[in-house]
């Protein structure tokens, strides 16, 4: 098509065409502002019995007939979504987790303070109110839903997300391996298995209106943590291929960046790249908006795309994704090159690596070593940045599809937690000098807060920057510090993933109110508490609160309290 971008679109469902034209309906016919809809709402909804699409189609041709840009009476409204739509989460149904023990044997022994283990025990039972399984009607009719069908229970984060997340569940599995729940987080690799093999990549999540694009590729991390306790090497002969086809996924295509060096060479690396140039389904009111000031057709699809590209990167929306922050309109999130996306597949060629070698691949797992040593080449000559002691960030200078030639002002200069990514792998964490380096630049970043690491030193509002949020990245950056040989890393380990603790106890015994020095509202200020819903828990949150007290615990004589 003359003047439309060139890249790759996965078409959507006609279920999910129709509900943005729900949610469309929804907006203009609400006296709510856009502030106050939430439009993924609409876009998980589902078609009620007996009715198919095409009777639903038409009732919705009656509704808005007489209506002047889809804006129809609420009541009229109203009745027809009741009449028409079986309510969003519905086709989620609860499911006891057969593996959940209210107080598992050996839980947690190194916490030695009663009120941080009676605590760790409430959130440990929170898995019971994130544990769903997807409802047989799915399965039986799975084009009345966006909703998809998995073989396996999942836990959901909770809140309004009411699916499986890709990224998500990597901490939601570190959890689980803290709560002796192996089951439960086998059938989440299960079904993030499933989806490989279904579409060729990990969805962002498990509805049909995330089929477009991926989300930070941790799946190899989720198989690690669970083999290193239970030993299973069923379960990583089952992974290989798997992640096989993933690692093709993103190291090919528009995936796939070259960066060439002063002296000649040639360093493969990748970048998130949605396949998608629309406004996203689940926010499809919120783009257009967004969209609304550019002109063209090609802008308007470059800018729905590097949005798009965002979500796929996990921490949607940031400053780390704009040509001019904080001018969201200048998200290009296609031309970065991302430290921490590198860091995810350097430690799933090591992952790889490590599983061939247990299952008696030799050269396999040699060329998967050989690979991992090329990125982290890359690391040193693309990312690394001796003066700030950081990895940054790379903007590429063109679209990405040929090789470009690396220049130092292309580096991004700012301070974002994912600049410290790295020191999560063992690569870069047993090289002490290197530690120190790191942990001098860490100290002076602004990043290491009251409750923790913040994601970015930018106040944009938007989601992945403060006062909003929480780094996703930092149970990473802490776990790697933790696993160096230099003492202070340690200690420095510890002291944030104690902060931390202590300001999501603090949001979840005070149900989000508080403390009048640490105002929830702003936890992503103080680096904490994250998205943590004090009632039911919050998937991500859950799991690193008992991965981190299991791996730091918690001694009799440090309160708690504040
Ligand atoms: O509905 C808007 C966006 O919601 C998701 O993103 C956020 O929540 C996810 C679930 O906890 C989390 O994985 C992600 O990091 C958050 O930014 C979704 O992943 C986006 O694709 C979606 O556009």
């Amino acid at each position: 098509m003359v003047g439309s971008d060139s890249g790759p679109v996965v078409p959507t469902t006609p279920l999910v065409t129709f509900l943005e034209r729900v949610q469309l309906t929804a907006l203009r016919s609400y006296p709510k502002t856009l502030t106050t809809l939430d439009p993924k709402s609409y876009i998980d909804l589902s078609l009620k019995r007996p009715y198919n699409l095409s009777t639903i189609e038409s009732a919705f041709k009656d509704l808005t007939s007489e209506s002047r840009d889809l804006k129809v009476p609420v009541d009229k409204f109203e009745r027809f979504v009741k009449e028409y739509f079986d309510g969003a989460g519905e086709d989620l149904v609860h499911h006891e987790p057969e593996d959940f023990v209210a107080d598992p044997s050996e839980f947690l022994s190194n916490v030695e303070n009663e009120k941080v283990r009676e605590w760790a025990r409430e959130v440990h039972g929170l898995w019971r109110n994130l544990s769903c399984k997807v409802s047989d009607s799915v399965k039986e009719s799975p084009d009345r839903h966006t909703l998809l069908p998995l073989p396996e229970p999942v836990i959901i984060p909770g809140s309004r997300f009411r699916e499986v997340y890709y990224w998500d569940s990597y901490w939601v599995i570190k959890g689980l391996v803290t709560s002796k729940m192996l089951t439960t987080a086998k059938g989440l690799v299960t079904n993030l298995m499933s989806l490989v093999e279904t579409y060729g990549y990990a969805l962002n999540g498990a509805r049909a209106y995330y089929t477009n694009r991926s989300q930070p590729p941790l799946l190899s991390s989720m198989v690690y943590e669970i083999y290193n306790v239970t030993k299973d090497e069923e379960l990583v002969k089952k992974a290989i291929p798997v992640l096989l086809k993933e690692y093709e996924f993103w190291n090919s295509g528009k995936h796939k960046v070259v960066i060439r060096s002063a002296s000649g060479n040639d360093h493969i690396l990748s970048r998130y790249y949605a396949m998608w140039n629309m406004p996203r389904p689940e926010s499809s009111v919120f783009d257009q908006e967004s969209a609304s000031g550019f002109t063209s057709m090609l802008e308007r699809q470059r800018f729905h795309r590097d949005v798009a590209t965002a979500a796929e990167s996990g921490c949607d929306f940031s400053t780390r994704w704009m040509r001019h922050p904080p001018n969201f309109t200048t998200m290009a999130t296609t031309s970065v090159v991302p430290v921490d996306l590198n860091v995810f597949l350097l430690k799933m060629e090591l992952d790889i690596a490590f599983m061939m070698d247990i299952s008696g691949d030799k050269h396999g797992s040699d060329r998967f070593l050989k690979a991992s040593k090329a990125r982290q080449k890359a690391f040193e000559t693309v990312f690394w940045n001796e003066k700030a002691g950081q990895w940054l960030d790379y903007w590429l200078s063109s679209n990405g599809d040929e090789p470009e030639t690396w220049k130092a002002e292309n580096q991004n200069t700012n301070v974002f937690a994912s600049n410290f990514a790295p020191i999560w792998i063992n690569s870069f964490n047993s090289d002490e000098n290197l530690v120190k380096k790191v942990v001098k630049a860490f100290k002076k970043s602004g990043l290491i807060a009251p409750a923790g690491i913040l994601t970015s030193l930018t106040h944009s509002r938007q989601q992945w920057d403060s006062p909003n949020g929480w780094a996703p990245q930092q149970e990473m950056i802490v776990t790697g510090l933790a696993r160096s040989d230099l003492n202070e890393a340690k200690e420095m380990a510890k002291e944030i993933a104690r902060r931390w603790i202590k300001s999501s106890y603090l949001v979840y015994k005070t149900s989000g109110t508080i403390h009048e020095k640490l105002d929830v509202t702003k936890l992503g200020e103080y680096g904490g508490g994250g998205e943590y819903k004090p009632q039911t828990g919050f998937g991500w949150s859950n799991g690193v609160i008992l991965a981190f007290l299991e791996e730091f615990g918690w001694p009799s004589h440090l309160s708690i309290e504040p």
